[in-house]
């Protein structure tokens, strides 16, 4: 099974996803590409850091699942990283999710959304993301989340994150239960 968890920059995807793949043995959390600079403090785990020229020549071989272009850097997962585990856990931004859904993957997705869109900044600028990278991602925020409340098969508000995540792997129990 495919589980996607998506949402706005800064939301706490990224969290939620290492939290529930590290929780279940069996899962796989997928590596995504980038061609963004890694970040001070982020970890080799995180992407597969990747220079532009080498991302569109995948492109061009067919190698991503899904990409998509973010504020002028180039993101992708590639479909050598799916059913690598039961789950699959794909964290992707909100286009990401809906090339999922277009391509009719057997998969759950696990839209997650702020508690205020006052604490979505909180949380960009305690992480450490500069002026100009808070004010773009604000500026989708509101839209990927309308677009993501259209497109989920659960929302998910991330509020206390331990509540949050006990709510995904939740969710995650119940689409295994159910049949092929
Ligand atoms: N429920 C929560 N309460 C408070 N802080 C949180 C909560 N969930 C996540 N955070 C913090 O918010 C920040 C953003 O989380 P994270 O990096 O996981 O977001 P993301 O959606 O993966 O962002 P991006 O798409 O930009 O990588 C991190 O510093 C994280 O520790």
């Amino acid at each position: 099974m495919i589980v996607v968890i998506c949402g706005p920059g800064g939301v706490g995807k990224g969290t939620i996803a290492r939290r529930l793949a590290g929780s279940l043995p069996s899962a796989h959390l997928a590596r995504s590409w980038t061609t963004r600079p890694r970040r001070p403090g982020e970890g080799d785990e995180a992407y597969e850091f990747v220079s532009r020229e080498d991302f569109e020549s995948a492109i061009d071989q067919g190698m991503f699942v899904e990409w998509a272009s973010f504020n002028g850097r180039l993101y992708g997962t590639p479909r050598s990283e799916l059913e690598r585990g039961d789950p699959t856990i794909l964290e992707i931004d909100v286009q990401g999710a809906r090339s999922v859904r277009m391509l009719e993957l057997e998969a759950a997705i696990i839209g997650v959304v702020p508690p205020s869109f006052h604490e979505l900044e909180r949380r960009m600028r305690a992480r450490g993301d500069d002026d100009a990278h808070v004010e773009s991602r604000l500026a989708i925020a509101a839209n990927e989340v309308e677009a993501m409340i259209g497109l989920a098969d659960h929302i998910v508000v991330n509020d206390r994150l331990e509540r949050a995540i006990d709510e995904v792997a939740g969710i995650v129990r119940g689409a295994a239960l159910r049949p092929e």
